[in-house]
């Protein structure tokens, strides 16, 4: 492998599966060195992570790029967004993290939101009508249910949060993965602190908003377990959802759509979002604008599940389905239906296991497709192509799912990890003075083939919007129920 033209950064995302860290050439974007370790997410009721599992994932990921990271002049961690991470006073975690995809949060956040003057008010004030997603949410769900473990609370930081504090020293976060907490007026761009003092959150435990292309500190000495050299810069980091706009180089008008764990669609804005629906969340991005997005709980897992259920292989879809299965496996976030669990309609004898899958990805990707007109500025061009990423979108089933169900071209860029190669992107603008959102297009980060538009699929759309509609009842239950 050739030697590196400019100097070398490290970007990580640190996501619900796995943390992948790629070291990255600031001057060229070529990846030189990477590495992936896996998490673990509790199953049953609640979806929680033991936040010292990031920390050693982050150091396996980094000695897999072996001598390439020890080199790094800068890093950044991009991280899944909304997990309540609670330290104590030694910056030992309380207990396992609350991730975004636990819905025990559920009564919280609507009492939250109907105490505290309704869906119009959070909107204009937080950018978001906060759903069990919300950081927010989660942290009353711990006063309420485990009020000792609460009051033993020294700090609160989100996942990306956590592990930059565990390189520098310093409780530090950014806006974009700020303004997914529920606490964190968008209007303002500071910490809310009405919404604090009705949760019973002290704002002195939470950390410093950076601000963009401000440097956060640098890599402390005693991580020996850490192949970065002591001083080494360390960037803000954001959530995954922003560190992949910048990764992509994102401009107004372009919406993405990823598939992980999560599904979500998104666009940049120079407006601030204010959704008092709640489908979209009014996220702040990494730079200085806008992320309006919407996201679901159940996406590649989902399908995957059903896949094995049916012991097929993940692409092994059959066309002309009349079956409807909403893959609700965790209960859902858009549409808002928390207590959800998955529902199948239209079985007859000739159906056939490919055709129930094809079903699954429909399900997951209707989903999201509803949202995609929302997150958009009013004046974008509906024809613009879709920009497809994610684990699966490497999946053929995928593609061809979005492909027909959006009616748009998507174009799929040919880099893979695009989170981290905007967190390496971000790292790479603290070293240059750049826009990190720049630095990526400079490296031409978005490139990648683009599948043509054929004529959307009009009758399968309407088809599960009806069956989601008649199945309310059935779909609005409470956590209680599942
Ligand atoms: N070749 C592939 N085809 C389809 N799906 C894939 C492929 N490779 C990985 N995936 C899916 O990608 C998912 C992981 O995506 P990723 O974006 O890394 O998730 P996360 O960031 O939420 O941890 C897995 O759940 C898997 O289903
Ligand atoms: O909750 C959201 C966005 O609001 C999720 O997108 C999380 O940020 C998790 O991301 P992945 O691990 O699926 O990438």
């Amino acid at each position: 492998m050739s030697a590196a033209e400019g100097p070398l950064v490290v970007g990580v995302d640190s996501s619900t599966q796995s943390t992948k860290a790629l070291v990255v050439d600031a001057a060229t974007g070529r990846v030189v060195a990477s590495g992936q370790a896996p998490h673990t997410v509790s199953s049953g009721d609640g979806r929680e992570s033991d936040p010292r599992q990031w920390w050693d994932a982050l150091c396996a990921a980094l000695h897999q790029c072996g001598e390439a990271a020890h080199e790094a002049a800068a890093v950044s961690i991009a991280g899944q967004q909304h997990g309540l991470v609670t330290l104590d006073a030694q910056g030992e975690p309380v207990r396992p993290a609350l991730l975004w995809n636990d819905v025990r949060s559920a009564p919280q956040a609507r009492r939250l939101v109907e105490e505290l003057g309704g869906p119009k008010f959070w909107a204009e004030r937080t950018g978001s009508v906060p759903g069990a997603s919300f950081t927010v949410t989660k942290w009353a769900w711990l006063a309420e249910h485990e009020p000792e473990a609460a009051r033993s609370v020294a700090a609160v930081r989100l996942p990306h949060d956590y592990l930059t504090e565990r390189l520098t020293g310093q409780g530090t976060t950014d806006r974009g993965d700020a303004s997914g907490t529920g606490w964190w007026a968008s209007a303002t761009e500071a910490y809310d602190e009405e919404i604090l003092a009705r949760v019973g959150l002290d704002p002195a435990l939470l950390p410093r908003v950076v601000r963009p292309g401000e440097v956060a500190g640098t890599v402390r000495d005693g991580h020996h377990d850490l192949p970065f050299s002591r001083g080494t810069l360390v960037a803000a980091g954001t959530g995954d959802n922003a560190a992949a706009a910048l990764g992509l180089g994102l401009r107004p008008g372009t919406p993405v759509l990823s598939l992980g764990t999560s599904g979500t669609v998104y666009a940049v804005s120079e407006h601030r979002p204010a959704d008092p629906t709640g489908t979209v969340a009014g996220f702040a991005d990494a730079r200085g604008g806008w992320l309006p997005l919407a996201c679901t709980l159940n996406c590649t897992l989902a399908v995957d599940r059903v896949a094995a259920l049916l012991g097929l292989d993940r692409e092994a879809v059959e066309p002309g389905t009349s079956v409807t299965l909403l893959p609700y496996l965790d209960g859902e976030r858009t549409p808002n239906l928390p207590g959800a669990s998955g529902l199948l309609h239209g079985l007859r004898h000739d159906t056939t296991p490919g055709q129930l899958l094809q079903a699954a990805y429909d399900g997951a990707v209707h989903a999201l497709l509803g949202a995609l007109d929302l997150v958009l500025d009013q004046d974008a061009d509906r024809t613009t192509a879709l920009l497809l990423i994610g684990g699966g979108a490497r999946g053929t089933a995928w593609q061809q799912t979005v492909r027909r169900l959006s009616g748009r071209p998507v174009q799929v860029p040919q880099a893979r990890e695009l989170v981290a190669l905007g967190a390496a992107a971000q790292a790479a603008g603290l070293l240059t003075g750049e826009d990190p959102a720049a630095v990526a297009r400079r490296w031409k980060t978005a490139d990648g083939p683009v599948l043509e538009a054929v004529e959307r699929d009009e009758a399968t759309l309407e088809r599960i919007s009806g069956v989601l509609s008649d199945a309310a009842p059935l779909l609005e239950r409470g956590p209680q129920n599942r």
